[in-house]
């Protein structure tokens, strides 16, 4: 059940981001009740909230998450590596999860810059997580420099839309089954994290749908089970859907099939 990054075990498969919460108290016990040992940062936003980044950390290290700093907000390669290195500084940690947008109204990363990003990261020592889409070809550039983790998105950042193509995130996990792979970005309800972890994901990333809720504690507990309901049955094996109805109690035979 437990999920590796590098020399790290973790047991939670539930990433969690921080932005929008209605206090940081609310923050604090949504942590909890997630359950996540991950919890992402955007050093941008709390560098411009007048930079207290020490107090957060202070804030994440005593729920005993790992810190995941983000490059939200950037726009080129460099932008975002320039950040990456700051955020090492600040937080101590190797770990980025690489956001570089490509495009304003989807917020749809760019592929070019973040592969670009990913190359320089690596080459530097950190381990990237990049935050792109689940297009096939740019996921294997990422891992070809050096990614071991990959975040594709399931539908643009704070949209709630679910996995909008599903097709395209089965391949991506029938294609890379090597690679660490989480959704990230568009999960509105606790069934689309079901739905990514009963594809084979080995985790999600979720913000808006709790930050946003009308109880965030409450939801990131309903995110923590539905993640771990989505692996348990991942790991059972989902039965095969047949066209035509089978019967499930036949009337001759034996009472069990092994
Ligand atoms: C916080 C963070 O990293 C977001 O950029 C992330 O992609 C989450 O997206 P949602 O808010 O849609 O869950």
């Amino acid at each position: 059940m437990g999920l590796r990054i590098g020399d790290i075990e973790l047991t939670s498969r539930f990433f969690l981001g921080t932005a929008g919460y209605p206090s940081p108290q609310v923050l604090q016990e949504a942590i909890a009740a997630s359950g996540t040992q991950v919890v992402t940062v955007g050093l941008k936003r709390q560098l411009a909230a007048g930079g207290a980044p020490g107090d957060f950390y202070a804030m994440i290290r005593a729920s005993g998450a790992r810190l995941l700093p983000n490059t939200a907000g950037c726009r080129t390669a460099r932008e975002a590596v320039t950040l990456a290195r700051m955020a090492r500084e600040l937080f101590d940690t190797r770990w980025l999860k690489l956001e570089v947008v490509g495009d304003d109204y989807t917020l749809q990363p760019d592929p070019f810059e973040l592969v670009d990003a990913a190359r320089t990261l690596v080459q530097d020592g950190f381990e990237v997580f990049p935050y792109c889409t689940d297009d096939l070809v740019t996921c294997q550039r990422l891992l070809d420099v050096g990614c071991r983790i990959l975040m594709p998105w399931g539908a643009p950042i704070g949209s709630g839309q679910g996995l909008l193509n599903p097709t395209a995130l089965r391949t991506l996990r029938a294609r890379l089954p090597d690679a660490l792979l989480v959704v990230d970005a568009g999960i509105g309800s606790p069934q689309h994290a079901v739905h990514a972890m009963e594809l084979g994901f080995d985790a999600v990333l979720v913000n808006s749908a709790v930050s946003q809720s009308h109880d965030p504690v409450k939801m990131a507990r309903a995110f923590r089970l539905a993640v771990e309901s989505g692996r348990l049955a991942y790991e059972a094996g989902i039965m095969a859907r047949q066209e035509m109805a089978v019967p499930s109690t036949p009337v001759t035979g034996q009472p069990f099939v092994l």
